[in-house]
């Protein structure tokens, strides 16, 4: 674990659904997506307005205690750890979770089964209430729904005074008193909020050089904090930077400790804001930036691998935003499942439990942010009931850039367990038909689960590869493959993702997608009066598994363009990343981000299919155009599915070689140079 998760309170490897049980004060911050990517840039004040606004920001990013104390259930965790995904596990065996949300939230163990649910809730009126809001819906809209008493969202919302604590209990909690029973948890919280306080303080120093980092050499500006760094007139103090062999000694006594990490952070940050000043003589920026990552990597506990890949995508100060964002949880959202309700009736049943809520944004109309809840979401008689589904707001998007139609026949490719298909089968009114796949049988089970609790009825469960599609069956109006992927979209959710993936890990998965995404392509009728369209997605934020999957799958299928997307914001794809160039209407995907959108990392792509032109003999693309077959059993011999999707033979053959290159580099050998016979 790195330096920085070790420290921070609210280690961000949750389990979304188990924090949801503890009933406590959740997501505090709102997803910040209406139409603009509203991620303050940490913008040049006054020392004391920058004060001011670092301890705003670390209040209003603040993990939830209920989330940072609870520990991933072992299962739950091997699900992240296999498919990486974006989605809350909902609804997996009502009966084992509901009973398990009564051991979370009451200390007592719940013996009975589903019918002895109510009871064991107590009557409505026995439901703990929170602080009742009164909803004010206007007449004609649901929409504008207006929380009225919004006494304790606003005072999660709003931050304290600089140096303030956020409530009364935690003053109190703060003094020397001794530890009681009364007044243990109050001081715990004491603790963790004081502990985040001062690492956000420390991330505001480290945003602060790496904005001047991402400044010009020449660029006179200079606002970093005169005790953070020397001063530019007269002589500097020259920082050291490590050499290889003191990096090295340095890894071998188990890495430096969080001050010198911190400060040689800032340090290499001030360096590269005013390299020709300040650099070391003989030192090359690279090393300066190599060192910034590597410690990047230390702080946030990242492996070096992964640590560059996520860096490089940003600028530095950015990418600074993006490594912090991840170390704080996303706010709880909902799906309101209008097969069976309608938000604002179901915003008034859940306020009347003593749910603090609000709707999510402009962008959806069947969104609700929980921000801080005194019975379990995930076991209240609506949940059970089917009136929602609890899903990260990111998953909304793929289903609303496919927007599927009443009475179309509709793929999900990769769909346990069944967050999407359900939107889906709720914007098709419950009419047409969804087939809802997954390779993996032990996940349709939460997916059925899913789709019988909310009143699918449009749906048809069932578990092919992906890459049998269009064999198995085809002709469909749209299709939606939402990838297995890394999740590097994710990690605020599941940290293991930070150390358990390789470059093999990329590589395999990029390769999957592709053929994947060719099968999806395939299966999408260019005949549909109504769609043909597929949307590919992923809860991640790494080009090769976005963009180079989309470039390529434009290559191989001169029948399909990009389609925007519909979606009212969201950052354009890369056109072009590292020297790679991709098709221009890559700008037409879209990509979410954590510090941005104060959602889940995502990527949505959407495909028009045409009919697929007549064989040109001049052109090998389309004259070795085949449709996929598909095996009979899905152990199909990896090579064979490799060669019928034609596969880009010359850039799988880079992409080992890279991967052989740093292996290489990672043992301590010496590759040999590119051009050389292997
Ligand atoms: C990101 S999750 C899907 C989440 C789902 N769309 C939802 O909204 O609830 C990716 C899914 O892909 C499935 N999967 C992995 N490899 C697959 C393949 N070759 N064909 C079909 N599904 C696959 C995994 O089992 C996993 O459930």
């Amino acid at each position: 674990m790195g330096r920085r998760a070790k420290n921070k309170q609210g280690a961000p490897d949750i389990n979304e659904l188990e924090a949801l049980m503890s009933s406590k004060s959740l997501g505090k911050r709102k997803a910040q997506a209406d139409g603009a990517e509203s991620a303050p840039r940490p913008v040049k004040k006054s020392r004391d307005g920058q004060k001011k606004s670092s301890s705003k920001n670390k209040e209003n990013s603040k993990p939830t205690r209920s989330a940072s104390t609870k520990k991933p259930s072992t299962k739950r965790a091997k699900e992240t750890e296999e498919d990486a995904w974006e989605d809350v596990e909902d609804g997996v065996d009502l009966q084992k979770e509901a009973q398990s949300l009564f051991e979370d939230s009451d200390n007592e163990i719940f013996t009975g089964g589903l019918e002895d649910l109510d009871e064991a809730m107590g009557s409505d009126d026995d439901i703990p209430r929170g602080p009742v809001q009164e909803l004010e819906f206007s007449d004609e809209e649901e929409e504008e729904i207006v929380l009225t008493n919004k006494s304790s969202k606003r005072k999660s919302k709003e931050s304290p005074e600089d140096g303030a604590l956020s409530d009364t209990s935690s003053s109190e909690s703060d003094s020397d008193d001794d530890v009681t029973m009364g007044n243990m948890e109050a001081k715990s919280r004491a603790l963790d909020e004081r502990a985040l306080r001062e690492a956000a303080l420390d991330m505001e120093e480290l945003r602060k050089a790496a904005l001047n980092a991402d400044d010009d050499d020449d660029d006179d500006f200079d606002d970093m904090d005169e005790d953070s760094v020397a001063e530019d007139d007269g002589e500097e103090d020259v920082f050291h930077l490590p050499t290889a062999e003191e990096r090295g000694k340095e890894k071998a006594s188990g890495g430096p400790d969080l001050q010198i990490l911190q400060r040689r952070l800032r340090e290499c940050l001030r360096v590269l804001s005013k390299f020709k000043k300040r650099a070391e003589p003989g030192r090359a920026r690279a090393e300066y930036t190599e060192q910034v990552i590597s410690d990047i990597g230390s702080y946030y506990g990242y492996n070096d691998y992964l640590a560059e890949k996520l860096f490089l995508l940003f600028p530095v100060a950015e990418a600074i935003e993006f490594f912090e964002a991840n170390e704080v949880s996303r706010p709880v959202t909902i799906r309101t499942n209008t097969l069976r309700t309608r938000r604002r009736d179901l915003a008034q049943c859940l306020v009347n439990r003593g749910v603090n809520l609000e709707p999510i944004g402009k962008w959806t109309n069947v969104g609700l942010q929980v921000f801080e809840s005194s019975v379990p979401i995930g076991a209240t008689p609506e949940y059970l009931a089917g009136h929602y589904m609890l899903q990260a707001a990111s998953s909304f998007l793929p289903v609303i850039a496919l927007s599927p139609q009443p009475n179309e026949r509709v793929l999900d490719m990769a769909s346990a367990p069944g967050g999407k298909t359900t939107h889906m089968a709720a914007l098709m009114q419950n009419t047409g038909i969804i087939f809802a796949n997954d390779a993996n049988k032990a996940r349709t089970k939460s997916l059925t689960a899913n789709v019988h609790r909310l009143g699918c009825k449009n749906v048809v469960v069932c578990s092919y590869d992906g890459r049998e599609f269009p064999k198995v069956m085809g002709g469909f109006d749209r299709v939606l493959l939402d990838a297995p992927c890394s999740g590097t979209g994710v990690i605020s959710k599941d940290s293991s993702v930070k150390v358990n993936k390789s470059d093999r890990d990329f590589m395999l998965l990029s390769h999957l997608q592709k053929q994947l995404i060719l099968c999806a392509i395939d299966s999408v009728s260019p005949d549909s009066k109504t769609g043909g369209y597929l949307v590919y997605s992923t809860c991640s934020v790494t080009v090769e598994e976005n963009e180079a999957v989309v470039d390529y799958a434009l290559k191989k299928r001169p029948n399909v363009k990009l389609v925007d997307t519909g979606l009212a914001f969201g950052r354009e794809g890369f056109t072009q990343y590292r020297g790679k160039i991709f098709h221009p209407s890559l700008n037409l995907t879209r990509r979410f981000y954590p510090h941005v959108h104060n959602m889940d990392g995502f990527y949505v792509a959407k495909f028009k299919v045409d009919k697929r032109q007549k064989a040109n003999k001049n052109d090998d693309e389309s004259e070795s155009y085949e449709a996929p077959v598909a095996k009979n059993n899905s152990n199909a011999d990896e090579e064979a599915v490799v060669e019928r999707l034609g596969f880009d033979d010359e850039e799988d053959a880079k992409y080992m070689e890279d991967s052989k290159r740093r292996w290489m580099k990672a043992k301590g050998l010496k590759p040999p140079p590119r051009n050389a016979k292997q």
